[in-house]
């Protein structure tokens, strides 16, 4: 029986609820169609847990921007909670604890944009990588997961720990493997057993991996930052672990929220938010790319008549790129690439679109169908620029963009992966040609789902352009 005033939703059965009328490989389809019979607000029994899904435009402005603190909360009890110990930012509860950190990540994050090792030459010095990657295999067709993955975790811990390691690096490899493995069991059914049915929680089964995995990934962390010890100079950080000791002995035993199992946390959650997200989007971004050589060649042309002779784009060059702009956009709604957004929870008794919603309830945000949403968009189910361009050609964006979230709990890695997403397809559009391959089969753009979504691997084939800048 749901609560009363609870919103509607289909009948569940006994202990798993509703999860076997869901396919579980990916469910948006089935949650599409529940939002059509049951409406923008409905909920959903996940064993005995009752969730709600909040679905398009204006039901999701309501319960994240107008309700902000009331949906600003993390679900507390759940598989990853127990293996992160809800530290960190990501999976943190509304709370001082969370608000401190927050406002610390992008604080750090915003002065090292401005600082003498600005974030737009870390990025372009990476770009360098990838171009000169890319070169080697000029002409030739290549697979590019790892070239992007590579750049983007390198991209962020050349921020949090001031050096990018070299891909090779065995130890780094291991690290960025162990998150890979812990990032699928936390996606998959041993997970959702785990959330289900509490009973198996002390049963050594295969979830057990991704507690050790973290705590391996913990040590590894840790590691580097008792190396950062002993090379810091108090007051001149060189990247966001020495402002994080820096900050420990400036609030000293003050009862604030930081400490070193924080730091940890928090650097974990920046490198585990900050790597697959982009990456995803820039192989969405080639893939759709590829296959749409007009729009390829509309960006080249407008990259190529705004940078002229200039050796490299900088980010303020996006101001006169509305084309490129509305392609970015463009590649980033269809990517849908955290398409359930992270799980809310409410903090206290609220109300959404009428419904009663107590305190503690899982809240599903479905971004995916924001972003879909057939009366939000000019052409919602086709890739085109011009779903954000006006009648004039100047960039506009709706306000159902939004594939960082809203509100208070909204992507804090925004700025830097729009810079990323900016400045690594300028450089390389302006330098390559990019072509589906000829054995590359018909493209397929269903993505693979995951709290990451992914296009399918693909093949790509690249050429030199005359330029040889960027
Ligand atoms: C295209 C790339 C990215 C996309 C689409 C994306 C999307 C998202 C989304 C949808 C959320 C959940 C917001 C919510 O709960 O309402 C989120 C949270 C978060 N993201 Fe990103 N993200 C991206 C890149 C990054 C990067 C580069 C970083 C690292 C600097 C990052 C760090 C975080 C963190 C720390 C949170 C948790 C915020 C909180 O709970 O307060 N993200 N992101």
């Amino acid at each position: 029986q749901r609560p009363k005033n609870f919103p509607p939703g289909p009948r569940p059965v006994p202990v798993f609820g509703n999860l076997l009328q869901l396919n579980l490989i990916n469910p948006i389809n089935d949650l599409q169609k529940l939002a059509e019979r049951y409406g923008k607000v409905f909920s959903l029994y996940i064993g005995s847990r009752p969730a709600v899904v909040v679905s398009g435009v204006q039901a999701m402005k309501e319960a994240l921007v107008t309700r902000s603190v009331e949906f600003a909360g993390r679900p507390q009890d759940l598989m990853i909670n127990h293996i992160t110990k809800s530290k960190g930012v990501i999976l943190a509860n509304y709370g001082p604890g969370w608000t401190e950190h927050r406002r610390f990540a992008l604080m750090t994050l915003r002065n090292f944009g401005l600082g003498k090792h600005s974030m737009e030459e870390r990025i372009l010095g990476e770009t360098r990588h990838i171009s000169s990657c890319l070169e080697k295999n000029a002409g030739k067709s290549m697979v590019p997961h790892h070239l992007f993955s590579n750049a983007t975790s390198d991209i962020i811990c050349s921020v949090i720990f001031g050096s990018r390691y070299e891909h090779e690096d065995e130890v780094f490899q291991a690290l960025i493997t162990k998150i890979e493995e812990l990032t699928k069991i936390a996606n998959g059914p041993w997970a959702m057993l785990y959330d289900t049915l509490p009973l198996l929680r002390s049963l050594p089964l295969p979830f057990r991996k991704a507690f050790r995995n973290y705590n391996s990934m913990r040590e590894h962390v840790l590691g580097i930052v008792n190396q950062h010890k002993t090379t810091r100079i108090p007051g001149q950080p060189r990247d966001l672990t020495d402002c994080y000791l820096d900050e420990l002995e400036k609030r000293g035993e003050s009862g604030s929220s930081f400490d070193e199992s924080q730091m940890v946390a928090l650097l974990l959650d920046l490198l585990l938010a900050g790597t697959d997200t982009t990456s995803n989007t820039l192989l969405a971004a080639f893939l759709y790319l590829m296959t749409h050589q007009d729009v390829q060649k509309g960006c080249q042309r407008e990259i190529d008549a705004v940078l002229g002779e200039k050796e490299q784009a900088s980010y303020e060059d996006r101001h006169r790129m509305p084309y490129v702009q509305a392609v970015i956009h463009e590649v980033q709604r269809v990517a849908d690439t955290v398409p359930l957004s992270v799980f809310h929870a409410t903090t206290k008794d609220t109300q959404l679109m009428g419904y009663d919603i107590p305190k503690g309830t899982l809240i599903i945000p479905n971004l995916s169908s924001v972003l879909n949403e057939e009366s939000q968009w000019k052409f919602p189910h086709d890739f085109n620029p011009e779903n954000f361009l006006n009648q004039q050609g100047e960039f506009v964006k709706p306000e159902a963009f939004m594939p960082f979230s809203v509100g208070p709990r909204m992507c804090l890695g925004e700025g830097l992966a729009r810079m990323e997403l900016f400045l690594i397809l300028v450089t390389l559009l302006r330098r390559f040609q990019f072509v589906w391959p000829e054995d590359g089969g018909v493209p397929d753009y269903t993505p693979v789902f995951g709290s990451t979504q992914t296009p399918k691997p693909y093949r790509l084939c690249v050429r030199l352009r005359g330029t040889q800048r960027g």
